[in-house]
């Protein structure tokens, strides 16, 4: 699937002038193609899916060193910064963390992956809770291990800039899966090391 630029075009064209604007003058002239442009990019996750995602992320090593039970450990990366849209009002969620824990099984992924799994599932019209359900499933999908655990902090443009407006209001979501759900003592090791 592809994103329609053209489509997006003449409806940005169409939201101008319904919101009383000139879409010819100077400044407006070039603003659909622009958002067009500005869409494709920070919307491109909604062509793929998650197994798509998995496989152009999938960039492990088999290391000896995670064949032995005993260790097997938490690695764990934070502070992963990331913005996205809200599928509820197309606002913008930003000064978002993120941090994707798991516990290798025979496989390790390269580190710089798991930023670019979380990058391109921002690009899509999320829900918090569905960034972290979604870059866990795309985790466990390349390591395969059952053990994965996502923490997102973020703050929503549709609380901050309009509405409710609490400009203060940080929303965490957590995603606990395989070991880190059932295993308190794993979970609060993990808590430890994200504080
Ligand atoms: N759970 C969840 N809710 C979200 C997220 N992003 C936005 N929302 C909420 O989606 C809800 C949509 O509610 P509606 O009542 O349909 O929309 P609204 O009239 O604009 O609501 P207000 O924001 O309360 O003014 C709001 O409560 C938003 O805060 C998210 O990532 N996760
Ligand atoms: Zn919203």
């Amino acid at each position: 699937m592809k994103i329609d630029k053209a489509e997006i075009e003449k409806h940005i064209k169409g939201i101008l002038i319904a919101l009383g604007e000139n879409p010819d003058r100077q400044g407006l002239k070039e603003t659909p193609t622009r958002v067009a442009n500005m869409y494709e990019e920070v919307f491109q996750g909604i062509c793929y899916t998650n197994d798509d995602i998995a496989d152009m992320f999938n960039k492990t090593f088999e290391d000896d060193l995670y064949v032995e039970e005993e260790n097997k450990d938490i690695v764990l990366m934070k502070d992963i910064d990331l913005f996205s849209h809200c599928e509820h009002h197309l606002a913008l969620m930003y000064n978002m963390k993120v941090a994707v824990a798991y516990i290798p099984n025979k496989k390790i992924i390269g580190l710089s992956k798991i930023a670019r799994i979380a990058d391109m599932v921002g690009r899509r019209l999320q829900l918090q809770e569905r960034i972290g359900t979604d870059i866990a499933e795309i985790m466990q999908n390349i390591t395969k291990s059952e053990d994965v655990a996502v923490i997102i902090e973020g703050e929503h443009g549709c609380m901050t800039t309009r509405g409710i407006k609490k400009t203060d209001a940080k929303t965490v979501t957590t995603t606990f899966r395989g070991k880190f759900k059932t295993d308190i003592l794993l979970n609060n090791r993990l808590m430890m090391m994200y504080k």
